[in-house]
């Protein structure tokens, strides 16, 4: 009998560099996150690691380099069906209600079966904001109405820019919980952050970025 083929990574990334204005941001990276696993892209400010997930996810184009989402190349359908990004700008409308917004994402990225929206607005602690219009939300509990449309994603590759950003300690314990949980179910998720002060205790791969020396700057 044939031995069984190694399943590819979730997410495998090989050469991929982006430049801006000819100057390089990032790159060339070669990693690959697998099903259960964290990675934390760590480095200080401007190093690029919102640039980074925001290549990844396909809102910015690389200028080399390949990613492959399960083994297949990242075509814009095959993100849309297996990566959730959680930015600084999630996606929500400012006059639309926590629960439209919701409601709107959801029609919009798919939903996961088994979970409803108001369920999702208790599990991140805002049962009682389901008709509160967004501009209404602080950025601790707007960046917890992003928690709410990612735990509704069926996607199981989760992009999180600072998913501790403006959270108290309940809502980084929060974030820590479902990353764990998201995980277990074998999901995969990459996370940026500036340090180790609030990695989720998971399978955990690193990847430092650093920081490019800007033109006329001694080494
Ligand atoms: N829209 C833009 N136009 C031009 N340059 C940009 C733009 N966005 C980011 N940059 C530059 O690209 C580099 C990487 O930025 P990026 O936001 O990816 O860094 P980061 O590591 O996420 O930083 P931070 O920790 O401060 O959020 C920085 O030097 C930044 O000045």
């Amino acid at each position: 009998m044939p031995a069984a083929l190694p399943a590819s990574p979730l997410l495998a990334v090989r050469a991929l560099a982006f430049s801006r204005d000819e100057l390089p941001v990032f790159g060339p990276l070669d990693f690959a996150v697998d099903a259960g696993e964290a990675l934390l892209v760590q480095g200080g400010n401007g190093v690029g690691k919102t640039t980074l997930l925001r290549v990844l996810a396909g809102l910015l184009r690389a200028d080399s380099g390949a990613v492959e989402i399960a083994g297949i190349p990242a075509q814009p359908r095959a993100r849309a069906r297996h990566m959730a990004y959680l930015g600084h700008l999630p996606g929500l409308k400012a006059d639309l209600s926590a629960l439209h917004n919701l409601d709107s994402l959801c029609g919009l990225h798919g939903q996961r079966p088994g979970l409803g929206l108001e369920q999702a607005l208790a599990i991140v602690g805002l049962a009682g904001f389901e008709d509160a219009p967004l501009r209404t939300l602080s950025a601790g509990q707007k960046k917890r109405l992003g928690l709410a449309r990612l735990w509704l994603s069926p996607a199981p590759l989760w992009l999180l820019d600072e998913p501790y950003a403006n959270l108290d300690l309940e809502g980084i314990q929060l974030v820590n919980r479902m990353v764990e949980a998201h995980l277990r179910a074998g999901g995969a998720a990459l996370i940026t952050t500036h340090g180790a002060y609030a990695a989720p205790p998971v399978r955990t791969r690193l990847l430092e970025l650093g920081k490019p020396l800007p033109a006329g700057v001694p080494a």
